[in-house]
Parts: structure tokens; C-alpha cells; sequence
């Protein structure tokens, strides 16, 4: 199975999701320019957080303009797996690959601490090792990451259970306490908090690395090939 991590100018965690491929799961694993015309070398597309343009506009505003995002589009239309970290999120958004907005934090501070959340959907290729309604520890590190849609979305999202993780004590005054989100089918998934740094316990958390795991499982279920080692 193999990765791609993108990096936008301004990117800042670009570094921590190659690493958590490399540690977690140990698959091969590349970066990949903002510029990129083809994607179609990888089964997994890792949109990483940080302030790309410097977050000018609006995060996420002018990434989703990049030339790559024409392949993340395609490749999450072929049923390949997305994965928005914060940054990335809100790229996602912006994309319209995912429904919603991330707002300034109702604090308008920039949070940066473990939190709690609640696996509420553990059915999506990035949280089947999860149970159902397990509470994690995952960090977050986001000045804007106040989820809002309107009622009507946010109707349909409860209907089809795309609402992925919840927060347990809500940081940052996100829509009904969401933590992440996906898309219909359930391949595109975008959430605030870092799994990518939860992998060691050394780091205060290991329960990110198993959103790592749980990908190449649904990647070696769905290709036929032996279970995760
Ligand atoms: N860590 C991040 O990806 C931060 C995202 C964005 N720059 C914000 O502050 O909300």
C-alpha cells in the first residue's frame, strides 16, 4: 500500500504524518508537491496540518486551488482513501470534498492540548481497529477548528453517520461536539485533532497509531491481501 503526504507552502506536520506511516505501519510513503498533476500511484492520500498560504483569506482558502486537489478529487472519486488532518480539514472543506466549515475557535485562542473524543463511527476505513463509543486521546493544535453546518446538513450527516469522532469536553465550540467527519461513502475522512501525533506512547498517546492500522486493514481486506502484521 502506498502513501502520499501533501505539502502545501506553510504545511507544518507534513513531517509528522510521513513519520507515522513509516512508524505505525511501516508502508512506503512519499511526499508530494502541491503542484502534482497524478496521483495515481497511491492509495492513500494524507492532507497534513499547518497555516498553508499562512491561512491568508481563509484556512484553506487558496490550497484548494492547488493544482493537486484536482487529483485528491479524482482519487476520493474513485473510492481511495482521504485523510484531512486539521489543515488538511479545512482544505477539505474548502474542496467541497467534505460538507461544513471550521470557524475561529469560540475562545478566538489558539488550543493546543490532548483531548478526548468519542469514536462514534467506527465503520470508516480510518477507525475500524476502534471500538464503538470508545474514548480516545488525540491532540489538538488549531486556531480555527469550530465545525458549523446548517441544520440541514448537519440532519443528514446524523442520518448517513458521518460524524466520525465527537469531543468529549468540546474545545473550541464545534457544531453537536464534531471532532471529525466523512464524506457519504466513506472514503474521505477530516477531523481537527492530530492522530499522526499519538503514535507512541512516548508522545502521550498511542491511540492515533490506530488510525494508521486501520487503513492498511481496510486497504488489504478490500485487495485481498493477508491481514495486518
Ligand atoms: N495545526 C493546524 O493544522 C492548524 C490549522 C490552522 N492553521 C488553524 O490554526 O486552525
Amino acid at each position: 500500500m502506498k502513501f502520499a503526504v501533501l505539502v502545501f507552502p506553510g504545511s507544518n506536520c507534513d513531517i509528522d504524518c510521513y513519520k507515522a506511516v513509516e512508524e505505525a505501519i511501516g508502508e512506503p510513503v512519499d511526499y508530494v508537491w502541491h503542484t502534482a498533476t497524478d496521483l495515481s500511484a497511491y492509495d492513500c492520500i494524507l492532507v497534513p496540518g499547518g497555516f498553508s498560504y499562512g491561512d491568508y483569506l481563509r484556512c484553506g482558502a487558496i490550497s484548494r486551488f492547488a493544482p493537486v486537489m484536482n487529483e485528491v478529487s479524482k482519487a476520493a472519486a474513485e473510492g481511495k482513501y482521504i485523510l484531512g488532518i486539521c489543515n488538511g480539514f479545512q482544505i477539505l472543506t474548502e474542496a467541497g470534498l467534505l460538507p461544513g466549515a471550521l470557524m475561529r475557535n469560540t475562545s478566538m485562542k489558539f488550543r493546543c492540548h490532548d483531548t478526548a473524543l468519542q469514536v462514534v463511527n467506527n465503520q470508516t476505513p480510518f477507525t475500524n481497529d476502534f471500538d464503538l463509543n470508545e474514548e480516545i486521546v488525540i491532540p489538538i493544535a488549531h486556531g480555527e477548528g469550530n465545525y458549523y453546518c446548517d441544520e440541514e446538513t448537519l440532519k443528514q450527516l446524523q442520518q448517513n453517520n458521518q460524524i466520525v469522532f465527537k469531543y468529549k469536553d468540546n474545545p473550541n465550540g464545534s457544531l453537536a461536539d464534531i471532532a471529525g467527519i466523512c464524506n457519504e461513502r466513506g472514503n474521505v475522512v477530516g477531523m481537527m485533532p492530530h492522530p499522526e501525533r499519538a503514535v507512541n506512547d512516548l508522545l502521550g498517546s498511542a491511540d492515533g497509531k490506530r488510525m494508521f492500522t486501520s487503513i492498511l486493514k481496510a486497504w488489504r481486506d478490500t485487495h485481498g491481501t493477508a491481514s495486518v502484521r
